[in-house]
């Protein structure tokens, strides 16, 4: 009869195959992860054997190619071509070792093991038992070895030192090493709220959260409705229209809708757009808890031609997600520069049609979560040469006091996951993201 798996082998095998998947397949973790349609090894693990393949799998994926870089220094001959499995079940165990709050002796043991149950990695066990233990025996001296090695892969590192400067992309990389922290938009009180919660009140209006273990929805003021979570970055943009109470506003791509919630607590009249049917039932639900109201519209939005212009239009649109990688760090192995290339090319096509929907006068507020220039600033600047009835109004420098960094000299927003420090007052950064408000000449036949 086989023997039962040793505790925790499951885990170490799903977080290895995963992991696997992401970067030799580029298939993104949130679809594997997902509670009902997941990979059903993931599925079959217990919650709290769950919680600890995210965990590694965050951490692997956050910290690769230094990993990689101190597995390759203490292997003497690179490992086969074809030694991907046991390069997986490698990068794990390493993780665990050098970043995780695990016993190394049983990160190392159940790596072996796996390698043991594995036919094409049984002859490697004693190579994967020595590299590990030595790995364990001089961690520190190895991970100072690798501090310049940068924790991103090498195409998105060379397009942000191009976009920002050397130094700002190197404080970038080292804000993604860091998970992010929990943010809160709130109805009203945000001073109350930080102070019921152990907060701080960000320059944006946001709440962010000193520390956070546990669960959101046991937090007070969840099940009542009066706040949603929402990285301070993506609570911008809806803040961008000023007063708009009374007017008719879309939320065109709006699911999960953390920016419809916004613009309906502002007090217009919504119309959420979102093509995903599953994705806009989930806006719904986020709706129904917070008390808030929405017209709920499954469409494309390239198909939405509404019987009346709208008053404004916020478009976030599908971008490469390049600032969320402090949240999802599977991105920059799973998204490469032909993903930016189409996906800049979808958003002007969508913007370009956002610009259809408004009333003369009208703003349209264009956002996205990514990094790269060609998505935000050079997106902006190709439609207004050829749109002249559209002009950008720029956001004044001191909209945001505490985060002037985050406003571009045309009037742009542009964060970083290196901005919102607070200089160890709060938890520091913040998602990258992009916002320009568009405003349509009120003499205009379009
Ligand atoms: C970045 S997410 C939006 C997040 C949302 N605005 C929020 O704050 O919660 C982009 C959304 O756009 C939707 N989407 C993508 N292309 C679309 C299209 N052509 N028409 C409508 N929705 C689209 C996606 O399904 C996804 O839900």
């Amino acid at each position: 009869m086989a023997e039962p798996p040793k505790p925790g082998l499951e885990a170490r095998m799903t977080a290895a195959k995963l992991i696997g998947a992401v970067i030799d397949r580029k298939t993104p973790l949130d679809g594997m992860l997902d509670a009902t349609g997941g990979n059903p090894a993931y599925l079959k693990l217990t919650d709290a054997d769950r919680g600890l393949v995210r965990a590694i799998l965050n951490t692997t994926l956050r910290h690769l190619p230094r990993i990689e870089a101190i597995l390759a220094s203490l292997v003497s001959n690179p490992l086969p071509e074809g030694a991907r499995a046991l390069h997986h079940v490698l990068v794990v165990a390493a993780a665990q070792i050098l970043y995780l709050d695990i016993p190394d002796h049983s990160a190392v043991d159940l790596a072996v093991e796996q390698a043991n149950r594995d036919p094409r990695n049984r002859r490697f066990a004693g190579l994967v038992n020595a590299v590990l233990r030595r790995l364990s025996r001089e961690k520190e001296g190895l991970l100072a070895s690798v501090e310049q090695v940068s924790p991103m892969p090498d195409w998105f590192m060379k397009r942000l030192t191009a976009a920002y400067g050397a130094e700002e992309a190197a404080q970038i990389a080292a804000a993604q090493l860091v998970p992010a922290a929990i943010d809160l938009t709130v109805k009203s009180d945000p001073q109350g709220w930080a102070e019921k919660l152990g907060g701080h009140v960000l320059p944006t209006g946001s709440v962010r959260l000193n520390a956070f273990a546990g669960s959101i929805p046991e937090l007070e003021g969840f099940e009542a409705g009066e706040w949603w979570v929402q990285d301070a970055a993506a609570a911008i943009p809806a803040r961008l229209f000023g007063d708009i109470s009374g007017q008719h506003i879309a939320d065109l791509c709006s699911a999960p809708g953390g920016k419809t919630a916004q613009l309906a607590q502002a007090g217009a009249r919504v119309t959420a757009v979102e093509q995903s049917k599953s994705r806009l039932k989930r806006l719904e639900s986020n709706l129904a808890r917070l008390k808030l109201s929405a017209e709920s519209v499954e469409a494309n939005l390239l198909d939405h031609r509404p019987d009346t212009l709208y008053d404004g239009v916020l478009l976030d649109a599908p971008c490469s997600s390049t600032g969320t990688t402090r949240r999802h760090p599977d991105v920059l192995w799973t998204k490469g520069p032909d993903d930016i290339v189409r996906l800049a090319a979808l958003q002007e096509k969508l913007l370009r049609h956002a610009l259809t929907l408004v009333k003369p006068g009208g703003k349209v507020v264009f956002c996205n979560c990514s990094l790269d220039p060609s998505e935000g600033e050079e997106l902006i600047a190709r439609v207004l040469a050829d749109t002249p009835e559209v002009s950008l109004l720029p956001v004044p420098a001191s909209y945001f006091p505490g985060l002037q960094a985050a406003i571009n000299a045309r009037g742009e927003i542009r964060t970083t996951p290196a901005m919102l420090t607070g200089d160890g007052e709060y938890p520091g950064g913040t998602d990258g993201f992009f916002a320009a408000v568009l405003q349509k000449s009120i003499e205009t036949n379009h």
